[in-house]
């Protein structure tokens, strides 16, 4: 296991950032820390990388006290901060040659240059006149320049243009391929769901949900299906115009005509998703009232939709 997080709390003044916190991350994964504003998670990973000793509860990283062992810990584990943080005056191409020269067996610095598009322009000017985009790039090229075993990332593509963004990703999942584990935090949810085998989602300080990504959307109760047709038909009484074998399948589903658009009715399941016999029963039944059907569209709910229902971004809250 690259990293275990148990119970954590930690506490500035009055405020608990981080609440009893456990999660775990197996090595060669990659983990997303996921929640609003505020929620903890660059005070999480602050525990983690070792900077802060958590208030309570205690944390594991590459199976060391990541606090009390941190000199042995720094060579193994690369760190990319939030907002790239690195000297404003320093030359660009200095700090990766510097940061290479650290390692017992770096990455070389020309190749992860050119990997993360940091052409030679770019290296040979100081921090303080990079743009955002060039910043976070450089910063996670010295997160990784020493082949780290766990790689700690803070909204690593914040600020960057779509190609660096997908640069960005395509590193990642070349890590992931090396076997190197990362833990990373985000507020863009598509990345989540197309980089992370596993996310955790935090609120207030508190875990709310984990899992994979397919898990918390199928936990979510998914796979709304959409029917045009007709508006008015009496879909209310549908479970109990359905009868035979047929009739089991969509127990529980719940057909509704919305009511700001007359004629789009909504299949939902709240046990899970509504599956391929359900649809085909629903369908059948509109079917036979004669309806004039045009247009079928199911739809998966994203961990977009499980983020908001779960955190304190929801409306009203
Ligand atoms: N050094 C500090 N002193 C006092 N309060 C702090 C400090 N650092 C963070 N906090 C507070 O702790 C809480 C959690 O902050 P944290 O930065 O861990 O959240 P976050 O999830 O990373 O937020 P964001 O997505 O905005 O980066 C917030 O209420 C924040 O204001």
């Amino acid at each position: 296991m690259a990293l275990d997080v148990d119970s954590v709390v930690v506490r500035y003044g009055d405020t608990t950032a981080v609440d009893g916190a456990s999660f775990a991350l197996d090595g060669g994964r990659v983990l997303a820390l996921l929640g609003p504003n505020g929620a903890g998670k660059t005070s999480l990973l602050r525990v983690c990388e070792g900077f802060r000793r958590p208030d309570a509860g205690r944390v594991t990283t590459l199976g060391l006290d990541p606090y009390a062992a941190r000199d042995r810990l720094m060579p193994r584990v690369g760190i990319m901060p939030q907002g790239g943080a690195v000297h404003p005056m320093a030359r660009a191409g200095e700090l990766l040659r510097l940061f290479a020269s650290y390692a017992a067996d770096p990455v070389d610095p020309a190749y992860l240059a050119r990997t993360l598009e940091l052409g030679d322009d770019v290296l040979r000017r100081q921090c303080r006149r990079l743009s955002g985009g060039e910043l976070q790039r450089l910063a996670l090229a010295l997160a990784i320049v020493g082949r780290p075993e766990l790689v700690f990332l803070d909204e690593p593509t914040a600020g960057m243009d779509v190609e660096a963004r997908h640069t960005t990703w395509a590193v990642i999942g070349q890590l992931r391929s090396a076997g190197v584990s990362v833990l990373l935090t985000t507020h863009l949810l598509d990345e989540a769901e197309r980089l992370a085998d596993d996310v955790v989602i935090v609120d207030r300080g508190r875990v709310v949900a984990a899992g994979t990504p397919a898990e918390l959307t199928a936990a979510a109760g998914i796979d709304r299906l959409t029917i045009h047709a007709d508006p008015g038909l009496p879909v209310g009484d549908i479970a109990g115009t359905i009868t035979g074998t047929i009739a089991g399948t969509i127990a529980g589903c719940v057909v509704t005509e919305a009511a700001e658009t007359p004629g789009r009715y909504t299949v939902d399941s709240p046990q899970g998703t509504v599956d391929a016999a359900a649809a085909a029963a629903v369908l059948a039944w509109f079917a036979r009232q004669g309806a004039h059907v045009t247009g079928v569209h199911s739809q998966r709910r994203t961990l977009e939709d499980v983020f908001l229902a779960l955190t304190s971004r929801r409306a009203g809250r």
